[in-house]
């Protein structure tokens, strides 16, 4: 069950609004009753009514209509990326069907034909009813007891139980792990800051703040956007950690995907070497110890359909456990691995918590850090950011020194009254941008806090050269996505893989939607038709026939042997004396090329245009991003933040400032318990 993506929505195209389909395998024929009404409205699919119903018939009892439409909103929530459902959101799920909605067949039909909304139950009729049920008290045949009802202080969570299961894991375990404190002297922490990011607060004084942090600390989050230094603290608080150790340390670095693993190696390796831009800035590289990053999945031990290996009777031998890009880790991973972590090993979750979360349910990081924004949820007071009113477990000096040195790190680093309590639960954000033009990350800013008006004024007034939003048909769209296939197509001819590569990231159209003539099939058939005008340009067809020299490529699916990953982008390259072509893929900026034959890659397409989806994790010098039609269900301000942050250099919107606001004013919405405390607490 997953979140709608680019490739679970119909084309954008079909989205003309509930009742305008056809029966499109998303009905259950002969479903009755409550779930038979709701699913003939698209509130339901078939898989949350199939699903409910089993759960029914396996309690072997009789259970209420009402109960078997809770069951049903529990599995639709996590199809649609929660945890649960928050029962506080019902009257929004009446109000707005799931867009692509297929019309009547079955439940009751109005005189158009279309379905009628049924009468759903109210709030409390729909909390009354599950709590007395069997799905939630157990049936006397036997202990199961698919749901839950979580009394909380946002109102009563309905879960499936395993995700209440999982969402208690990871609350238990951080709060344990919270419990208590590292035992380290804050004179050595002192001087491991020191030596790794020179004496004072440095350049960035949040980066020396965050490695302060996760030396006195068991749990820390780094968080920040694209290009804010994350990889590059990470290296250092690695230095600093290994300062402090009296033994070689056990590090594990991981990622939830393969590309992003493939990625953080190659930025870790071209920072240890010294060979970043930043090494004429320090001097040196960061003195970190080399690490091998690997999948979260491969650190656990987990396959498919198993249990993973390291776990709470089996844990993880590492002192350290770094998590990459962990915005992408579902709440399942997030509590298999902090069962497997040490209770004395350090975490550190790093990631945007701003951008598009995991496609399976659960947004664990932003759920971590927004919980905290209103500070309502801890008690550590502003006076005490590190959390010094916490039982240490350290010895209390120790812990009261290094209180000192954060305490004026975090006035150095100017964070506001509003962050300390989150500074308090060890999260520190990064907020410096080395990579992106200003124009755009003061947008990016305006996009995260929802302001709308600020966006289009920043926009609109064309103050920011770097930014624009235009028409489809803007002329300098054709220009420059000529002008850039041009080049690709000349540095590839000549069998210069360099350059090439350099061109294929300076530019890319990326679409909220995979198909219809908003998505990635409709531009890339546009693109492939404009390609006709460049003279001696070899024909391109959208069928992917014999690649072609200057062919962009998107590699679709992992493929280990070749070392691709789902995500990858590459370009066709002539090779002097040699009629095939080859692909060129290079993982960073400080990569060497790496070459595969094109019939040895089993899963791509073209890369013309691609999903925003697809490109989390990619950097270009420019983008064009086409955002969707406003009723897209896509159209979000998480969509819009993570594709204006592809960009490094200028962005261009394709769309009307209609849509822009509509995406600034929408956000993806993930129930989840996690930001809610218990009631009564
Ligand atoms: N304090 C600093 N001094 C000099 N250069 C820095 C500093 N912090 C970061 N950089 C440089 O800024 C660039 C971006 O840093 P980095 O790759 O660590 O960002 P990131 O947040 O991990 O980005 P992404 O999320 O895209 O992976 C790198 O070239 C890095 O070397």
């Amino acid at each position: 069950m997953t979140p709608p993506t680019p490739d679970t929505l119909a084309p954008v195209d079909d989205l003309t609004g509930p009742g305008a389909r056809v029966d499109d395998g998303r009905r259950v024929h002969g479903a009755r009753g409550l779930l038979g009404d709701a699913n003939a409205v698209g509130i339901l699919d078939a898989a949350d009514v199939h699903v409910a119903t089993r759960l029914v018939r396996m309690c072997g009892e009789p259970v209420s209509e009402i109960a078997e439409f809770a069951a049903a909103l529990a599995v639709r929530a996590v199809r649609l990326g929660s945890t649960c459902l928050a029962v506080r959101d019902l009257s929004d799920i009446a109000a707005r069907p799931e867009p692509d909605s297929a019309p009547a067949v079955g439940g009751a039909v109005g005189a158009d034909g279309r379905a009628v909304m049924p009468a759903l139950p109210s709030a409390d009729e729909l909390v009354d009813g599950l709590r007395a049920s069997p799905l939630v008290v157990g049936a006397a045949g036997g202990p199961l007891r698919p749901l839950v009802v979580a009394d909380t202080v946002d109102g009563p969570l309905i879960y499936l139980r395993k995700y209440f299961q999982q969402e208690q894991v990871i609350r238990t375990v951080l709060t344990e792990r919270a419990a208590s404190r590292p035992v380290v002297s804050a004179e050595r922490v002192s001087g491991a800051l020191d030596e790794v990011f020179g004496a004072g607060a440095g350049l960035v004084p949040r980066q020396r703040l965050a490695a302060a942090v996760a030396a006195s600390r068991w749990t820390s989050v780094l968080t920040g956007g694209p290009g804010t230094g994350k990889t590059y603290t990470v290296a250092r608080i690695l230095a600093v950690l290994d300062r402090l150790a009296s033994a070689r340390l056990h590090i594990a670095v991981c990622a939830p995907t393969g590309r992003a693993v493939a990625q953080l190696q190659a930025s870790l390796d071209g920072m240890s070497r010294g060979l970043g831009p930043d090494s004429s800035v320090t001097g040196d590289s960061a003195g970190s110890p080399p690490v091998h990053a690997v999948t979260v999945h491969g650190l656990l031990g987990w396959r498919p359909g198993s249990r993973p290996r390291y776990g709470r009777g089996n844990r993880l031998p590492h002192d350290v456990v770094i998590v990459d890009e962990t915005s992408m880790l579902s709440v399942t991973a997030m509590s298999h691995l902090l069962e497997a972590v040490r209770p004395d090993a350090r975490l550190i979750l790093v990631g945007d918590p701003h951008q598009l979360a995991s496609v399976e349910a659960g947004a664990v990081l932003a759920d971590l850090v927004e919980r905290h924004s209103s500070g309502a949820t801890h008690p550590a007071s502003a006076d005490h950011p590190s959390g010094a009113d916490h039982p240490s477990g350290a010895d209390h000096d120790s812990g009261t020194a290094l209180d000192a040195e954060i305490l004026a790190l975090v006035d150095e680093s100017r964070i506001t009254a509003s962050e300390r309590p989150r500074v308090a639960d060890g999260i520190v954000e990064l907020t410096r941008n080395f990579r992106n033009r200003d124009g755009i990350a003061t947008v990016a800013a305006a996009v995260n806090d929802g302001d709308g008006d600020r966006v289009l004024d920043l926009i609109g007034s064309g103050q920011l050269a770097d930014i624009t939003l235009v028409e489809p048909d803007d002329p300098a769209i054709h220009r420059d996505v000529l002008a850039w296939v041009t080049e690709l197509w000349s540095a590839a001819r000549v069998g210069d893989a360099p350059t090439a590569l350099q061109v294929l990231d300076s530019h890319r159209v990326l679409c909220a939607h995979r198909a219809g003539r908003w998505g990635v099939q409709g531009w890339t058939r546009q693109i492939v038709d404009w390609c006709g005008e460049i003279a001696g340009h070899s024909p391109v067809t959208i069928e992917l026939a014999a690649p072609q020299p200057g062919m962009p490529i998107l590699v679709t699916a992992n493929d280990r042997q070749n070392r691709v990953f789902n995500g990858d982008c590459g370009v066709v390259i002539a090779q002097a004396g040699d009629p095939s072509p080859t692909v060129a893929f290079r993982r960073s900026e400080f990569s060497d090329p790496m070459f595969v034959p094109p019939a040895r890659l089993a899963e791509t397409m073209w890369a013309y245009a691609m999903t925003i989806h697809r490109s989390q994790g990619s950097q270009f010098d420019a983008v064009t991003v086409v955002l969707p039609p406003p009723d897209s269900p896509l159209l979000t301000r998480e969509l819009l933040y993570t594709a204006i942050t592809r960009a490094k250099s200028r962005v261009r919107i394709v769309g009307t400032p209609q849509t822009l606001r509509a995406a600034v004013g929408r956000r993806v919405h993930r129930a989840s318990g996690l930001r809610s405390s218990p009631a009564g607490q």
